[in-house]
């Protein structure tokens, strides 16, 4: 079976993106071993910080960013790293030619209980010029030169596309090896399964009341077929899924928190996401545009997001035409 690295050589990636993807599959590693070890690691339980998001850290979300941070900064390739438990852009001593953006725990409420979680990243070429270094970031999905994710669920696995196909690797862990186990990861066009979190119901607008209402309806429904429902909790496995059988994931628009309406980070989630989902056939957007559309405006922006088989993501785009958008 064929190792991470010589699979990016053979299709002539950079020796310099190389170093990153390598860099970070090192920190993956190490966060999946110590996953693993659970309780025996002691890094199970919060810390008694919140991130900048107002989030109560895990201990295993500080200790997977302090792992991605210290080697990513280390790395000769890298200018600078944003990442969701950091308040803003951290730079490194070195000049290098990309950025790196992650969500190093992501799922952080499973961590106790032993569900899946992962680590999600996504890497920019640093832009000519003067620019500050958290406006070097503000770039739309689209301009990605790689994105994946690592699931560190009963497998570890990395799920990886550097603009050509998305390939699934899987940690062996006797040699301590990421392995080729997926060449082309195909996401189906169709679908009968949705995922999303259903206690939010009385929150949602209209548009997602109205599609997952005739979803419900099953058979008998506008639909005509019966749907089954999966939610993980941690968008790495939901997502995971869709990648691995198709699907459709969402995380809408809600009114619980007017300020907060939306709980998908664009940069560490809603963007990587997207263009894996996107070069596996899938389609990724926000209800109204494509996600990989969206230029940022700030490096912590949150997002609604619909993705998955794209057959179904249409029907539910249709819903967002035939009713007033929430905001
Ligand atoms: O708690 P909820 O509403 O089910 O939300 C779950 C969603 O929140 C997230 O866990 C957010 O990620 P973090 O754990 O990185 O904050 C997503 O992975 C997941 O899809
Ligand atoms: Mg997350
Ligand atoms: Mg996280």
């Amino acid at each position: 079976m064929k190792r991470l690295l010589p699979t990016l050589r053979a299709d002539q990636t950079s020796e310099s993106l190389i170093s990153v993807i390598n860099t970070i599959q090192i920190a993956a590693k190490e966060i999946s071993f110590r996953l693993h070890q659970g309780a025996l690691a002691g890094v199970l339980g919060s810390t008694l910080d919140e991130n900048i998001q107002g989030e109560t850290q895990k201990k295993l979300d500080v200790v997977a960013n302090q792992l991605l941070k210290s080697l990513l900064l280390e790395s000769p390739n890298v200018h600078a790293v944003a990442s969701e438990e950091e308040d803003s852009v951290v730079d490194s001593p070195n000049s290098g030619h990309y950025l790196v953006a992650f969500d190093p725990l992501d799922g952080s409420s499973n961590i106790d209980i032993n569900g899946g979680v992962g680590t999600i990243f996504s890497i920019l070429r640093k832009p000519e010029g003067e620019e500050t270094s958290e406006s070097m970031f503000l770039q739309p999905g689209k301009a990605q030169v790689a994105a994946g994710y690592v699931l560190y669920g009963p497998a570890t696995m990395m799920v990886l596309t550097t603009g050509k196909s998305v390939r699934i690797y899987t940690l062996d862990q006797t040699v301590g090896e990421f392995l080729l186990t997926q060449e082309k990861a195909e996401i189906p066009k169709d679908t009968t399964e949705f995922a999303i979190n259903m206690s939010n119901r009385r929150h949602w607008a209209d548009p997602i009341k109205a599609y997952i209402n005739d979803l419900l309806e099953g058979k008998e429904g506008p639909r005509g077929k019966n749907f089954n429902m999966r939610w993980n909790a941690a968008m790495v496995s939901d997502v995971h899924r869709v990648l691995s059988r198709g699907g459709l994931f969402t995380y809408p628009w809600d009114a619980r928190k007017p300020k907060k309406p939306f709980k998908l980070r664009l940069m560490y989630e809603a963007a990587p996401m997207a263009m894996l989902v996107e070069k596996a056939g899938g389609k990724a957007s926000d209800g109204y545009q494509r996600i990989l559309d969206i230029v940022p405006e700030h490096i912590h922006q949150r997002v609604a997001v619909v993705l998955g088989s794209a057959n179904e993501v249409d029907a539910c785009l249709k819903y967002h035409k035939q009713y007033p958008k929430p905001y």
